[in-house]
Parts: C-alpha cells; sequence; structure tokens
C-alpha cells in the first residue's frame, strides 16, 4: 500500500528518574540494571496521563506538518495503559485536537502496538481513506510495582507518533508479518479488571500490577523477532541487507543485540536508545523514529524495518519504502 510518512514526534514527561535514584528506594543499583538492560534512565509522568502525552504528539504533528485537525480522516492510538476502558485514548485525543472529521480507536497489542496500528492504517489508506494519525503512547508508571525491582527498574512512559498520507508515489509498506501467540499470554500481563456482579459475589481480584516472566519473554523475542523479520522480508523478495536501518521495540539493548547477531546483521543497523528512556511499549518504536529522522540518519529513499514484540504475546515487523 502507497503512503507516505509525513512527519513524526514524539513526547516524553519531563520528570527523569535515573537508576541511581531508585536505588535509594528500592533494592537495586545501576551496576545491576545498566549491563542487564542498557537503561540509564526512564521518564515518569507527574501529573499527566496517557491521553495527554498522546494530545501532545498530535499536535505537535499538526504544528509540522501544517495538517489542520479537521483534515484528518483517522486516529489510532496503539497502547496498553489508556487513561480509561472508554473513552479511549485516541478518542479523548480526538476531542481535545476537535478533529471533527475523524474517527478515533484505541489498539491494544502492548509492545507491537506501534507496528499493528501501521499496518491498520495502511489498510484504510490503501481503500477509502486519505489521511490519518498513528500514535503509540504509555504511561506504565503507573501500572508498575514500585517495589518489585524485577520490573519497575524496566519500564518508561512518553509518546510518539506519525502523520500518514495516501500518495501515489512508490513508497509505503512493502510488506508486513503480523503475530500473535496467545497461549503463551500469561507471561506478561498488567492491569487485570476484577470479575464480580451483584449476583455473583467476589470473583477474581482486580491487580492492577504489571507481572512478567522475564526468561520466557526474553527467549520469545530472541526466537521470533527473526521469524517476523524474515517472513516479512521474504514477501518483500528482499534481503536482509538490503534494509538501510532495523527500528526495533526498545525493550532491552542485549535482546536487540542477540538479535541482530541471530539474523547476521551489523549491530550498527539497529539504533538504541533505550538508555534514556527504559522500555515505554508502544512509544519505543515511534520516539527512535523521530529522533532518528531529527537526526537524519533515517530519511527519504531507504528501506527500513521496524519490528515490535512484547505482551500478548505478540511480535509484528513491517518493511517499508521511505
Ligand atoms: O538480565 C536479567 O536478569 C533480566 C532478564 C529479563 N529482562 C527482560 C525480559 C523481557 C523484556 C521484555 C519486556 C517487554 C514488555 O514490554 C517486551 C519485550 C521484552 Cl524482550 C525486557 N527485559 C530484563 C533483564
Amino acid at each position: 500500500e502507497q503512503f507516505t510518512i509525513v512527519e513524526s514526534a514524539h513526547v516524553v514527561p519531563q520528570r527523569v528518574v535515573t537508576n541511581d535514584e531508585l536505588a535509594t528506594f528500592m533494592d537495586t543499583s545501576d551496576d545491576w540494571i545498566y549491563p542487564r538492560t542498557g537503561i540509564h534512565q526512564r521518564h515518569v509522568v507527574n501529573d499527566e496521563n496517557t491521553s495527554d502525552l498522546a494530545t501532545s504528539v498530535a499536535n505537535k504533528l499538526l504544528a509540522k506538518s501544517g495538517i489542520t485537525a479537521d483534515q484528518l480522516d483517522f486516529i489510532i492510538v496503539g497502547t496498553m495503559s489508556p487513561d480509561n476502558l472508554t473513552p479511549s485514548v485516541a478518542q479523548q485525543v480526538q476531542g481535545n485536537i476537535r478533529a471533527n472529521n475523524a474517527f478515533a480507536w484505541d489498539l491494544s497489542a502492548a509492545c507491537s502496538g506501534f507496528v499493528y496500528t501501521i499496518s491498520m492504517a495502511s489498510a484504510l489508506l490503501a481503500t477509502k481513506y486519505h489521511r490519518g494519525l498513528v500514535i503509540g503512547a504509555e504511561v506504565l508508571s503507573k501500572l508498575v510495582d514500585w517495589q518489585d525491582r524485577s520490573t519497575a527498574v524496566l519500564f518508561g512512559d512518553g509518546a510518539a507518533g506519525v502523520l500518514l498520507e495516501k500518495t501515489s508515489a512508490q513508497v509505503g509498506l512493502l510488506a508486513e508479518s503480523l503475530k500473535t501467540y496467545g497461549e503463551q499470554s500469561e507471561f506478561l500481563t498488567a492491569g487485570h479488571q476484577r470479575n464480580s456482579n451483584y449476583f455473583t459475589g467476589e470473583l477474581s481480584q482486580a491487580d492492577p500490577y504489571f507481572h512478567m516472566n522475564g526468561r520466557e519473554v526474553y527467549n520469545f523475542a530472541t526466537r521470533q523477532v527473526p521469524v517476523v523479520l524474515s517472513e516479512a522480508l521474504d514477501k518483500a523478495n528482499l534481503t536482509a541487507d538490503s534494509i538501510d536501518v532495523y527500528l526495533l521495540h526498545q525493550a532491552n539493548a542485549r535482546i536487540i543485540a542477540s538479535i541482530a547477531k541471530r539474523f547476521g546483521q551489523p549491530i550498527e543497523k539497529f539504533p538504541i536508545n533505550v538508555a534514556n528512556y527504559g522500555n515505554t511499549s508502544a512509544a519505543s518504536i515511534g520516539i527512535l523514529l523521530d529522533e532518528l529522522r531529527i537526526e537524519g540518519v533515517v530519511h527519504d529513499g531507504q528501506k527500513i524495518a521496524l519490528a515490535g514484540f512484547g505482551g500478548g504475546l505478540t511480535a509484528g515487523a513491517l518493511i517499508i519504502q521511505l
């Protein structure tokens, strides 16, 4: 399908929490965290919620592109940490920016959310729509148990997005591979809603927190990301060498290095910014993409690969011609 990335933008909350600050109230240290994850710090909201970060991204995309809100046909937000069950983050953004001609909904695919969402937007642009916002937005700090050092040190808050527009040029999504492994869903959970009603009395307890089987998710990622990348490349009749930049979900620096190795590609093609943000789930690829576009590392004419992986469990890869 032909679409062009007109603009990208990202937003992170102002509050920075370093590993050293975590060590002041948690039994951890930079010496433990950094070598295992590649993370030095993360951004954490003060009083903003997910819809505030997503709205800031939307406003930046409109300002940078000169497009007005009423020119948008749709807004999709990939998030696993919405403000509410309803309204969705996307619907709150649509109202906040007065995108009066846009329909809006959230897509919940955890750390594959940005990749799944671009795929859905691409399908809309290939058929009947012209322009839309794709945003990945997360406030994971509200889901983290800040006494559980095995997860609290890994995650951060942030949002990023792209303005996509239909085009006749030979650019856009060359191929994709989106997979879900629901039988492994228990390895990464967060935000369990209690189940009970007047007639049943107490059933399942609410459990707002993140729970992760790190070993299983780590092994899943190192095995399945090469699978979805290879499948997407095969569908596009491309080799791994023909991709200029691989933008992987920024979950863990060691995981990215092991995927690059397994995939037989130089680590230089796999930029890593997890040190500054931690794992921002659906926002991570968008933050990286915007930083790389600003730096000129990613630019028109290139072939790039995006790969998300994580909760669901899910994995997804896109091959995009810029
Ligand atoms: O080395 C150690 O002891 C530990 C070993 C376990 N680690 C992990 C494991 C899994 C993830 C992860 C999380 C998500 C959730 O968005 C998605 C994708 C991944 Cl691959 C991140 N870190 C941290 C260091």
